[in-house]
C-alpha cells in the first residue's frame, strides 16, 4: 500500500517566531510513521524548523528550488542549500509559481530532475483553470505537465515522485473539486505515467490531492484508494486544524 502523505504549504505566511510557535502547540508523536507528514515553510523558516522537528518525524519542504546547484541567480535557492539544511521535500510548480512567475512545464521538468537528483523528494503540481476546465481541456492539459514533468526519468527515479493534482479554481476558494471529479483526474494522471513508464511505477507514484482541503472534507478523499493524500494550503496554517488533518490520514493507514 503507498503510505499516505499530508503537505501543507504555507505559502508565503508565518515569520520564524510564528512559524515555531506553529510547533509549540501541536502534537504530532506516533503518527507520522503511518503518515508521511510535510510542511513546506518559506525559505527563511527553514533551518529553525528543521531543528524544531527532529525528534518528530515531520519533514520539512520548500515551496520552491533553482535547479542548479550554484551560480549567478540573484534571488534563488539551490537544491543543494536545502539538503544541507536537513530539508527533505520541494514543491515544484505549483500554479501559483506558474502563474505569477513564469513557470513552465519545461522549468518544472528542470526542478523535478534535479530535485531528484539531489535525493529531495519533488511534489510536482499540476492543475487547471476554470476556463480550461469548462472548455473540457482538464485531461489535456494535465497529461501535458504531467508527460512534461517526467519525461527522461528513469522508472526508478519516477517511482520517487509524489504529484499533486491541484485544480486552480479549486485553490483558497473554498469551493474543493468534488471527491468524483478528483479521483478521476487522479486515476486519469496514474493513467498517464502508466503510459510514460509502466504500471509498476504507476502503482508506486503517490498522487495528492490540493484544493480547499480541510478537516471536514479530508475524510471523503481519504476514503478512495486512488488519492494517496493531500496538499494543503489554508487548513495547514493552523496546528490544530493540521494536526486533524494528519490524524485523518493516521486512521486510513491503520485500515490499510
Ligand atoms: O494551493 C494549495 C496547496 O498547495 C491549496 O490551497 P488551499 O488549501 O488554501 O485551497
Amino acid at each position: 500500500m503507498r503510505k499516505s502523505v499530508i503537505a501543507g504549504n504555507w505559502k508565503m505566511y508565518k515569520t520564524v517566531t510564528e512559524a515555531l510557535e506553529f510547533f509549540s502547540k501541536v502534537e504530532f508523536a506516533g503518527k507520522t510513521d503511518r503518515v508521511e507528514t510535510v510542511v513546506c515553510a518559506p525559505f527563511v523558516a527553514l533551518p529553525a524548523l528543521v531543528q524544531e522537528t527532529k525528534a518528530s518525524g515531520i519533514r520539512i519542504g520548500a515551496q520552491n528550488m533553482h535547479w542548479e546547484e550554484e551560480g549567478a541567480y540573484t534571488g534563488e535557492i539551490s537544491p543543494s542549500m536545502l539538503t544541507a539544511l536537513g530539508v527533505t521535500h520541494a514543491i515544484i510548480g505549483h500554479s501559483e509559481r506558474r502563474a505569477y512567475f513564469a513557470e513552465t512545464d519545461e522549468s518544472v521538468r528542470l526542478k523535478t530532475r534535479s530535485a531528484l537528483d539531489h535525493q529531495l523528494t519533488p511534489i510536482v503540481c499540476v492543475g487547471e483553470t476554470l476556463e480550461e476546465r469548462e472548455a473540457g481541456r482538464t485531461r489535456e492539459l494535465v497529461r501535458e505537465q504531467v508527460v512534461a514533468a517526467i519525461r527522461g526519468l528513469s522508472s526508478e527515479e519516477a517511482c520517487r515522485l509524489i504529484l499533486a493534482y491541484e485544480p486552480v479554481w479549486a485553490i483558497g476558494t473554498g469551493r474543493s473539486a468534488t471527491v468524483e471529479d478528483a479521483t478521476d483526474v487522479i486515476r486519469f494522471i496514474r493513467k498517464s505515467v502508466a503510459d510514460q513508464f509502466d504500471q509498476q511505477v504507476a502503482n508506486e507514484v503517490r498522487i495528492l490531492y490540493g484544493g480547499s482541503v480541510k478537516p471536514d472534507n479530508i475524510q471523503s478523499f481519504l476514503d478512495t484508494d486512488e488519492i494517496d493524500g493531500a496538499l494543503v494550503g489554508g487548513a495547514s496554517l493552523d496546528p490544530s486544524s493540521f494536526a486533524r488533518l494528519v490524524e485523518v490520514a493516521a486512521q486510513r493507514g491503520d485500515l490499510g
